[in-house]
């Protein structure tokens, strides 16, 4: 311990005017024995000396200079790819605040298990001290936090993906000593690498204490501490006490040829295409008609009801993590254009004259793949399908000019959507926020890449929060219904699925820009222009009322994709009741109401 430098110095960047984050600190550093302390300012030569060390010490490498300018690649341990469920834990004082949509453990338990793993583990590392701010700095929706970790992979992270350093060092500061010695206004989260031994993994939330202690692994969502653990968990606990909401959903905004803008908020799981739609292209008609799409965030959504009765959101990161497997100039080349320069490559494969490369990239053939091993298909995918970027949201060509603003974007339409080979059409509209807060409830959808273990499977992921709401799911129904009260300008709801599949396993909608076409129509109902049919499940487009201008016609089913099978959505919703039913006495009756009333329907009318 005699090696940590002073806490109380005075150089600005180092330590804290707060006495209660200088005692966390000491008492971090006591129980993990670090070699020395870094207090992060956040700037640039900070961020160079980083990538040095890492460039010195081979978590990083360079990528190709000439094609990808200070692009770097790191190759993770291969047993430390994504987040893991089935070791993160919400541990509050009472069980049932956790839910049975969480894994959960006594807090003092946990304390003493996780404390363990972290004694003496930094030994011969450095302590980094990273005070972060989700949110743009001067928004009252932004909220602070502060990771220790010894992780310089995921300091250089943090920095691309929050505002970290002396201003959210500044604002933490200010809020504590307006609260006095009370240390709750800022997070505090604390992350070792460990041994990267999966068998001493824990990710750990006391939302209770706005404390995290994360140990074993450092993957994205595992381990940068500010997005799914304090963002999600933490901020959804926190957004319920104090009326907002923290959602799993990206905010984009539509431009139309009048030049007035829409903006919605969108909730699909994990790599099931937030990122592809939040930097959507205009299909070339939609183009050359003037229609502009904004980005404001891909993954995260703070949102609060302003003054006018609407709801206001953020995007409280600063960054894309992304998924890069299926990104492509003609996917994504919003997102190729936004890779090309200042971006770490996380898992994927290279080619021989060391460009990044994933499938669906284009039809190069890699020359390594993510593991660094020279590339053979027998060995599977060349980039890990969980390999991801990450980057600046400044970088990206259509980055919104009011993704900054401190009071946010008002949200016209909130869109659900998941996975789905079968039953579920391509866009439906709830008949009100009740109907809508069940269309959410009800979202199921395959499993992905981005969680260890089986892909493919279908499961409920209610507002494709199932990994990330921080309390009670019964709940967290209730608190979403809450919003709807005298005075409230509520957004629209509608459900979408890019994913349904025809009888030989192909898409039967293009997806990708295309989409602007689904959601051409979502504004139109929200404008009250656009026709629709009622059914049982909510109002669905009739096949005339979507533009197809531009499509080959013959490729699209829209009957198909707009279909409705009455006696499958019977089963499905029987189905949904099951998973209702183990939300318990926390369930709201609107909901099981709503729920019976749609059944009671779909079995009243001709299928
Ligand atoms: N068929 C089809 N695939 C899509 C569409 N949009 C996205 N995808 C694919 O879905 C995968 C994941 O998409 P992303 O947009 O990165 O997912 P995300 O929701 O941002 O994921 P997280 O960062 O894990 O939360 C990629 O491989 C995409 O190519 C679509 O409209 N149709
Ligand atoms: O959490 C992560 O690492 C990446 C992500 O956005 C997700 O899995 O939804
Ligand atoms: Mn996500």
């Amino acid at each position: 311990m005699n090696a940590v430098t002073p806490l109380h110095d005075t150089d600005p960047a180092r330590g804290s005017r707060l006495e209660a984050l200088n005692r966390w600190v000491e008492e971090v550093a006591a129980l993990t024995r670090p070699e020395r302390i870094h207090w992060c300012d956040g700037s640039q030569a900070e961020y160079d000396a980083l990538l040095a060390r890492m460039q010195a010490d081979g978590t990083l490498s360079p990528l190709n200079r000439e094609t990808h300018p200070n692009c770097w690649l790191h190759r993770s341990d291969p047993d430390d790819v994504a987040r893991v469920e089935h070791l993160t834990f919400v541990c509050t004082r009472e069980r049932d605040d956790a839910g049975p949509n969480n894994h959960w453990m006594a807090p003092t338990e946990a304390h003493a298990k996780i404390d363990a793993l972290f004694e003496g583990c930094m030994r011969g590392r450095t302590l980094y001290v990273v005070p972060y701010c989700m949110g743009p700095i001067d928004s009252p929706l932004a909220r602070c936090g502060v990771e220790i970790t010894d992780s310089p992979y995921v300091v250089a992270n943090m920095r691309i993906m929050t505002r970290m350093g002396a201003a959210a060092l500044a604002r933490i500061e200010r809020e504590g000593a307006a609260r006095g010695e009370r240390t709750d206004t800022f997070v505090k989260g604390l992350h070792s690498l460990g041994e990267l031994d999966p068998e001493r993994r824990f990710i750990m939330h006391f939302p209770e204490e706005l404390a995290i202690k994360s140990y074993g692994s450092g993957y994205g969502g595992n381990a940068l501490l500010g997005k799914k653990c304090h963002a999600l968990r933490i901020a959804s606990w926190q957004a319920r006490q104090e009326g907002w909401l923290a959602e799993h959903m990206l905010i984009v905004g539509i431009e139309n040829p009048q030049g007035e803008t829409h903006y919605i908020a969108a909730a699909f799981p994990s790599a099931c295409g937030k990122t592809n739609l939040a930097m959507l292209i205009p299909p070339e008609r939609y183009r050359e008609a003037d229609w502009k799409v904004w980005t404001v965030g891909d993954d995260i959504c703070w949102m609060r009801p302003g003054e006018d009765g609407r709801l206001w959101a953020i995007n409280p990161e600063a960054g894309f993590f992304g998924v890069a497997p299926g990104t492509s100039a003609r996917s994504n080349p919003n997102a190729l254009a936004t890779i090309a320069r200042d971006t770490i490559f996380t898992n994927v494969a290279v080619t021989d004259d060391n460009q990044p490369w994933w499938e669906g990239l284009d039809d190069r053939v890699p020359a390594l793949d993510w593991q660094g091993r020279p590339y053979d298909p027998a060995n599977g995918p060349a980039a890990h399908p969980n390999s991801r970027f990450t980057v600046s949201a400044k970088q990206c060509p259509t980055y919104s000019p009011h993704a900054e603003d401190p009071q946010g974007v008002p949200i016209s339409a909130i869109v659900f959507g998941g996975r789905r080979a079968s039953l579920v059409p391509l866009v439906f509209e709830a008949r009100d926020w009740t109907h809508g807060v069940l269309v959410g409830a009800a979202m199921a959808s395959e499993t992905t890449a981005a969680a260890a273990g089986k892909t493919g499977v279908v499961r409920r992921d209610p507002m494709a929060m199932k990994p990330f709401c921080g309390y009670h799911f019964g709940d967290y129904f209730a608190h979403w219904l809450s919003f709807d009260k005298p005075g409230a300008k509520l957004p629209k709801i509608f459900h979408v699925n890019w994913f349904r599949k025809d009888a030989d396993g192909r898409f039967l909608w293009p997806g990708f820009s295309e989409n602007l076409r689904v959601l051409e129509w979502i504004i139109g109902r929200v404008e009250g222009r656009a026709e629709g049919v009622q059914t049982p499940i909510g109002v669905l487009p009739d096949t005339t009322d979507l533009y197809l201008g531009g499509l080959p016609l013959e490729a699209i089913n829209l009957e198909r994709l707009l279909s409705l099978d009455h006696g499958d959505w019977v089963v499905e919703l029987k189905g949904f009741a099951v998973h209702l039913e183990g939300y318990g006495a926390r369930l709201p009756r609107e909901l099981s109401e709503e729920h019976m009333r749609i059944s009671a329907d779909l079995l009243h009318s001709d299928a």
